[in-house]
């Protein structure tokens, strides 16, 4: 059934830095500050990449936007909307432009309003994708993200660019009114490049936000450090040779090298967790900006941060891969084994059994099948209930398993009936191996349960006519003759 994101869902800080997360969680405005910290952090590095006047090869803070707004809601407004005013106060101090307070108030205002309502718009259209469909759907989740964030970046893009022409910071000339495409560069890498960083940083300032975040199934465990830096700097190496290379031979063919730094990020994307994979487009996002600007490859601008755009959106569908495979392991663990018992369920007792046989025919050595139940288990329910049956059920198993050799397979074939596969044993070996477990069932000691548990037995060694089938039927015949005269008996063919 589909389930609703936990909202509050808190996030698990690790251990040591519990008592930042209760410091977040008791004073929230330490979360809000965080976020406008980061915010005009970025924006700083976004101005230091100013390739067009007001436009940056790369807006991080839209990125900042996006996800805030995607986790916390309007809740994520009022200090967005403090960064926005307060980097047209600085921009005017930048380009010493010196407009009276009450304008730049009006000019931050109106890109607050521009940049904001695209924002929001975008990122509620995506939090509701996500509270409407499975979370486990993480491909169309994603294609979803490709597709809304690169169109809310158009929206802000062109709502910025009304703004600053309302409140005449540039001029409504047939020039300025091709602002919108620098703008939309800039915030489109800010928002493919950085939102889903930014959702894993933010999750952890906001701990008691965004809990559908952890249910994405993206968590891993992290490897070795120094391996992660070692793969970084093979992918730093290789933008800052291609884009000097660009730089000194005027060839503009060569930028398209660029996009060989899908093989170090890949390589990333499939060995470390979605957490650094996110980190590292990040950085070689950030030092391709920061090269071409210091290289002046201003003309070869698109092409370099489309190839990090589309290696982005290619890392996220990547990081699936590994997501996938574990959550396939999972099934496969859960189709393989019974979950109350963990003995191998009936599925994949019986295939793995024949290949047993097969190789036990191919080595010429015998192999036997047990087959047992507990003696009058629906009492035992009845009488002290089905908790207590299941911890009589639990403890059976693990009885069974702590006497078995590695090569045995204990499977459970459903209700109180179990199936025991052992190799290298013939029928006096295997008879033995049943009464040793029929003389120890009695020592089960279950709180709550004040009758011994007994089991009656059938057991066969499969000959070289035999499938499992027939051998299970065999020693299930032997196991009802054994209920039929009295119970608590091991019964072989005679
Ligand atoms: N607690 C619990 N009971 C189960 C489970 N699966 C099946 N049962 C019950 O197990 C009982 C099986 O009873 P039977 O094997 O038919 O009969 P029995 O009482 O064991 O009698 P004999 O086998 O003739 O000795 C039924 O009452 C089922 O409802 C389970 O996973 N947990």
């Amino acid at each position: 059934m589909q389930q609703p994101p936990s909202q509050n869902m808190e996030f698990e800080p690790p251990p040591g830095k519990v008592w930042i997360y209760t410091t977040l969680v008791r004073w929230p405005v330490l979360s809000d500050l965080l976020l406008i910290l980061m915010w005009l952090l970025l924006w700083q590095v976004s101005s230091l990449m100013e390739y067009e006047p007001h436009a940056s090869i790369w807006f991080p803070p839209a990125g900042v936007t996006f996800s805030a707004i995607l986790l916390l809601g309007i809740r994520a407004i009022p200090a967005i909307a403090f960064c926005c005013i307060a980097v047209t106060f600085w921009e005017d101090a930048n380009y010493a432009t010196h407009l009276p307070v009450h304008q730049l108030l009006e000019t931050g205002a109106l890109f607050a309003l521009a940049h904001i309502s695209a924002y929001t718009l975008g990122a509620s259209l995506l939090k509701w994708l996500i509270s409407h469909r499975d979370h486990h759907q993480l491909p169309s989740l994603l294609l979803a993200f490709t597709i809304i964030g690169p169109a809310s970046a158009l929206l802000a893009s062109y709502l910025t660019q009304t703004a600053l022409m309302i409140s005449g910071v540039v001029q409504n000339s047939p020039e300025s009114r091709q602002l919108w495409l620098p703008l939309w560069v800039g915030d489109l890498l800010g928002i493919i490049v950085l939102t889903p960083l930014m959702l894993g940083i933010l999750r952890r300032v906001y701990p008691r936000c965004g809990g559908w975040v952890s249910e994405l199934g993206l968590r891993q465990t992290p490897g070795s450090v120094w391996e992660f830096v070692l793969k970084l700097l093979s992918a730093a190496v290789l933008i800052v040779v291609v884009m000097m290379l660009t730089a000194a031979f005027h060839i503009k063919e060569m930028a398209f090298a660029i996009f060989f730094l899908s093989i170090p990020q890949m390589w990333i994307v499939y060995t470390e967790t979605p957490f650094r994979s996110g980190i590292s487009i990040a950085l070689m996002s950030c030092l391709t900006a920061v090269m071409m600007k210091y290289l002046a490859l201003g003309e070869d601008a698109l092409i370099f941060q489309f190839s990090i755009s589309v290696l982005a959106a290619s890392s996220y569908f990547g990081l699936l891969i590994p997501v996938l495979a574990s959550s396939n392991n999972r099934l496969r663990e859960l189709t393989r084994k019974d979950v109350l018992t963990q003995a191998y369920s009936r599925q994949h007792f019986f295939p793995q059994a024949e290949l047993e046989i097969q190789r036990a025919r191919y080595y010429r050595h015998p192999i036997s099948l047990v087959v047992f139940d507990i003696d009058h288990f629906k009492q035992i329910n009845d009488r002290f209930g089905h908790s207590i049956g299941d911890i009589a059920l639990i403890s059976l198993a693990n009885l069974v398993a702590s006497q078995l050799r590695q090569a045995d397979m204990l499977g459970r074939f459903g209700g109180d009936e179990f199936l025991l596969l052992l190799p290298g044993s013939d029928i006096n070996d295997a008879i033995a191996t049943a009464e040793r477990l029929r003389t120890s069932l009695p020592q089960i000691q279950i709180k709550g349960l004040h009758a011994p548990i007994t089991g009656s037995f059938g057991v066969t060694e499969i000959g070289s006519e035999d499938t499992i089938t027939s051998a299970f039927e065999t020693a299930d015949r032997l196991l009802l003759e054994a209920k039929r005269q009295g119970r608590n008996k091991v019964l072989s063919p005679s």
